[in-house]
C-alpha cells in the first residue's frame, strides 16, 4: 500500500538559506506522525508546502496521489488545518465558527450547516459551549473548537500546528486524548507540530525530527525506538531531555 503523504526529496530555500534539503518521508493512513525539531528548523514550512501553501524549491510531495504542485485544490480537499494562531473568528460563537467552512465551501443550507457544526463540536467535547464566544472558553477549548472547525468538511487528514503551544500539561494531555481519540473513532490522519516530549510519547506512532543546523532530517521512527537507540547527539538530546 502507497502511503497516503509521500515527501520525496522535499528542499526548501528563502533567498541564499536552505532550511532543509532532501527530506523524504511516507506518512500511512491513520498514522499520527510528529513533526519536531528546535525552533527555526523549517517545522511550519514543511507543514505548508504539504498543505500546497508553499511550493518546495525541490522535490515532490504528493497527498492521496495528488501533486502539491500541480493539483492544490484536490490536496487541500483532504486536509485540515489548524494553525498556531488557532484563530477563530472572535465575533462568532463556536457553532458559527465551526459552521464557516461549510458556508464558504458548500451549497448546503444554513440549518444543516448548523446540525454539522453540533456534531463536530460533539466530537470534541463541546456540545454545551456551542452558543459561547472564543472569548468566553478556555485555552484549551479553544484549541477543541478549531480542530472542530478543521473537522468540518471531513478531512481524511489533519494537521495541526503546536496545538499544545500555551497550554498547561493536564490541558495538554486532554488534548492528546483527542487526538487519539478522533483517529481510533474518525480513521483521521494526524501531521502534528510539536516539541512538547510527554505529548509525542503519548501520541506518535511514528516521527521525524529536522534540524536546522543540518539542514534537513536528522531522524525518523518510532519515538520509543529513537529514545533507545539513537546515537545522533541532538535526537539523543532531544528524547533524553539532556543539554548538549
Ligand atoms: N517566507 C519566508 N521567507 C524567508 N524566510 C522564511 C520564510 N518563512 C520562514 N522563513 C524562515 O525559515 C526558517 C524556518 O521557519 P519555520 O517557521 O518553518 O520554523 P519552525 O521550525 O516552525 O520554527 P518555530 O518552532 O520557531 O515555529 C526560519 O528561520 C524562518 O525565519
Amino acid at each position: 500500500m502507497s502511503a497516503l503523504i509521500q515527501v520525496r526529496e522535499a528542499t526548501q530555500v528563502f533567498g541564499t538559506r536552505t532550511i532543509f534539503r532532501d527530506v523524504s518521508f511516507g506518512i500511512d493512513q491513520g498514522e499520527v506522525f510528529v513533526i519536531l525539531g528546535g525552533s527555526g528548523c523549517g517545522k511550519s514550512t514543511l507543514l505548508k508546502q504539504m498543505i500546497g501553501l508553499l511550493p518546495p524549491t525541490a522535490g515532490e510531495i504528493t497527498v492521496a496521489s495528488y501533486s502539491v504542485n500541480t493539483q492544490v485544490e484536490e490536496v487541500r480537499r483532504h486536509i485540515g488545518v489548524m494553525f498556531q494562531s488557532g484563530a477563530l473568528f472572535g465575533s462568532m460563537n463556536l457553532q458559527e465558527n465551526v459552521s464557516l467552512p461549510l458556508a464558504v465551501f458548500t451549497d448546503l443550507p444554513k440549518e444543516a450547516c448548523a446540525e454539522i457544526a453540533r456534531l463536530k463540536l460533539g466530537l470534541v467535547g463541546l456540545t454545551e459551549a456551542a452558543s459561547r464566544l472564543p472569548s468566553e472558553i478556555s485555552g484549551g477549548m479553544v484549541k477543541r473548537a478549531a480542530i472542530a472547525r478543521a473537522l468540518a468538511l471531513d478531512p481524511p487528514i489533519l494537521m495541526l500546528d503546536e496545538p499544545s503551544a500555551g497550554l498547561d500539561p493536564v490541558t495538554s494531555a486532554g488534548l492528546d486524548r483527542l487526538i487519539l481519540g478522533l483517529r481510533d473513532s474518525l480513521g483521521t490522519t494526524f501531521v502534528v507540530v510539536t516539541h512538547e516530549l510527554a505529548s509525542i510519547m503519548a501520541i506518535a506512532d511514528r516521527c521525524a525530527m529536522l534540524d536546522a543546523k543540518a539542514q534537513g532530517l536528522i531522524a525518523l521512527g518510532k519515538p520509543q525506538d529513537l529514545k533507545q537507540t539513537a546515537t545522533d547527539p541532538t535526537v539523543r538530546a532531544f528524547f533524553h531531555r539532556e543539554t548538549l
